[in-house]
């Protein structure tokens, strides 16, 4: 009997595809061949992102299928992505295995993002082991179990649409949320919404056709979750197995890091988004200007693909009054700023990976939730764990300069912040390195080899 060989496959976007391209480097450091699936978009994007001392095509093998979006429709629309997927991406992952199959080296099991519960239905289908990973907070998938509850109270409709505003707490245990923040309700229009709302619909049915449903998080970061979800497990945070992260969409600057060398330790704010959150001119502006209020050094990445006319969108004077403590990127190997010594505080969107490399690392968090689960993570980080702030919008929608300055001030003045962050980075450290997350990891492992 040859090596166990897994086909892994992230639903197409940054925050999936990153924790399961570092998931199947763990699985090959363990002795299980793993073939990763991107969206032939995707990987084109990832392969011409990879740094020249990345060498992941060596430890991983990299394969892509269509999507099945057509040459004129447009990617960035969930809706149409999430259903072409769902019509052609089943047929090509199995013609996929039969073919991997046909040249001897035998598929043993898939292991699919939560959300594309039709590749569990094709490992079902082709007689292989199904897992499911899923990239988010444990609480975040409860939100997900309870939909037909939400409707059946009638505070969604069958198509998703939020029919009441109200705050929604599905146990004392986690963290309440606002129904207008659920995951799909702030995705797109009505119509991509309801695609979306059909998709995390099957999430329940997907994590019940799995032999093994894996979780990005730890009993630590979220013991009242797990305490609901005991067929949940947690193995993370899975952090790139040898400190840098790969599968960027988009390429990394590293000289970044030789800057972060010359600052003082502590002292650097970061300040990064994720790949979806968009930002119009004026809060890019009250922004722009609530870092140079501080005074402080800061390494800001502004996506130039999402900020047309990079260069007009600065407010004048800008880079040339902050050009000694101010840096700007375009993309920042994240993991690898955030366990750097200068780094004192971390501005987020609180997407979840950012939310547990910022917690990996000690580092204390100021929350500007964009959409989706940020503003469940929101929750976790200021009100459950403490490690963080979150700031106040104007009426209009607005997070004024004065605002980002001061919040800024209070969470790097008050010691206690830093104090939390370092004692919930030791507790989920020990988690990945001996502690639950290590055992379960181990567990799944042995599960995946067992014949
Ligand atoms: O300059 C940058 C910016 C980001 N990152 C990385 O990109 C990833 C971003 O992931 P995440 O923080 O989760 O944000 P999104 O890309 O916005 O992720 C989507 O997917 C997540 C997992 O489902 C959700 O929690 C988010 O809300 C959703 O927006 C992280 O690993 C970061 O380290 C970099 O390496 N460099």
């Amino acid at each position: 009997m040859g090596k166990p060989h897994v086909i892994v496959i992230p639903y197409p976007a940054q925050g999936h595809v990153l924790p399961m391209l570092e998931l199947s480097q763990w699985l090959v450091k363990h002795g299980v061949q793993a073939t990763f699936v991107n969206t032939e978009s995707t990987h084109e994007r990832v392969v011409k992102s990879l740094s020249d001392s990345d060498n992941i095509k060596e430890v991983v093998t990299m394969v892509s299928i269509p999507d099945g979006v057509e040459p004129w429709e447009d990617r960035n629309d969930l809706g149409k992505l999430t259903e072409a997927m769902f019509r052609v991406m089943p047929g090509e992952l199995e013609s996929l295995i039969e073919k991997i199959n046909e040249e001897g080296d035998k598929i043993t099991g898939v292991i699919a993002d939560g959300q594309l519960g039709w590749a569990l239905e094709v490992a079902e289908k082709t007689g292989v082991k199904k897992a499911a990973f899923w990239p988010a907070s444990a609480a975040s998938f409860i939100s997900l179990f309870n939909i037909p509850k939400l409707v059946s109270d009638g505070i969604v409709d069958s198509n998703g649409k939020i029919l009441k505003k109200q705050m929604i707490q599905f146990s004392p245990t986690i963290p309440a949320i606002n129904s207008t923040n659920f995951i799909w309700a702030s995705i797109g229009d009505q119509a991509t919404q309801k695609v979306i709302f059909d998709m995390l619909s099957t999430i329940n049915g997907t994590s019940k056709l799995a032999d093994w449903v894996i979780c990005n998080s730890s009993y630590d970061l979220e013991p009242g979750a797990f305490s609901l979800l005991p067929d949940i497990i947690p193995v993370g945070p899975l952090l790139a197995s040898n400190g840098k992260s790969v599968g960027y969409f988009w390429p990394e600057d590293s000289a970044c890091l030789t800057w972060l060398d010359q600052q003082p330790i502590n002292s650097v704010i970061y300040v990064a988004f994720g790949s979806f959150t968009l930002f119009n001119q004026t809060q890019f502006e009250e922004l722009a200007l609530g870092l140079e209020l501080t005074n402080r050094p800061f390494l800001w990445v502004v996506r130039e693909d999402i900020t047309p006319h990079v260069d007009e969108a600065y407010i004048k004077g800008f880079k040339d009054r902050v050009q000694n403590r101010g840096l700007m990127v375009s993309w920042a190997p994240q993991q690898q700023v955030l366990s750097h010594p200068a780094i004192a505080c971390f501005i987020s969107h609180c997407g979840w990976n950012s939310t547990i490399e910022g917690i990996s690392n000690g580092v204390p968090i100021l929350c500007w939730p964009y959409f989706a689960d940020q503003f469940l993570n929101q929750s976790y980080i200021c009100d459950e764990w403490k490690v963080g702030l979150g700031l106040s919008k104007e009426e209009i929608g607005i997070i004024r300069r004065g605002e980002i300055k001061d919040k800024l001030e209070h969470l790097l003045s008050d010691k206690s912040y830093k104090e939390r962050a370092l004692n919930l980075q030791a507790k989920t450290m020990d988690s990945v390195r001996g502690g639950n997350s290590h055992k379960n990891f181990n567990n799944f492992i042995e599960w995946i080899k067992d014949n």
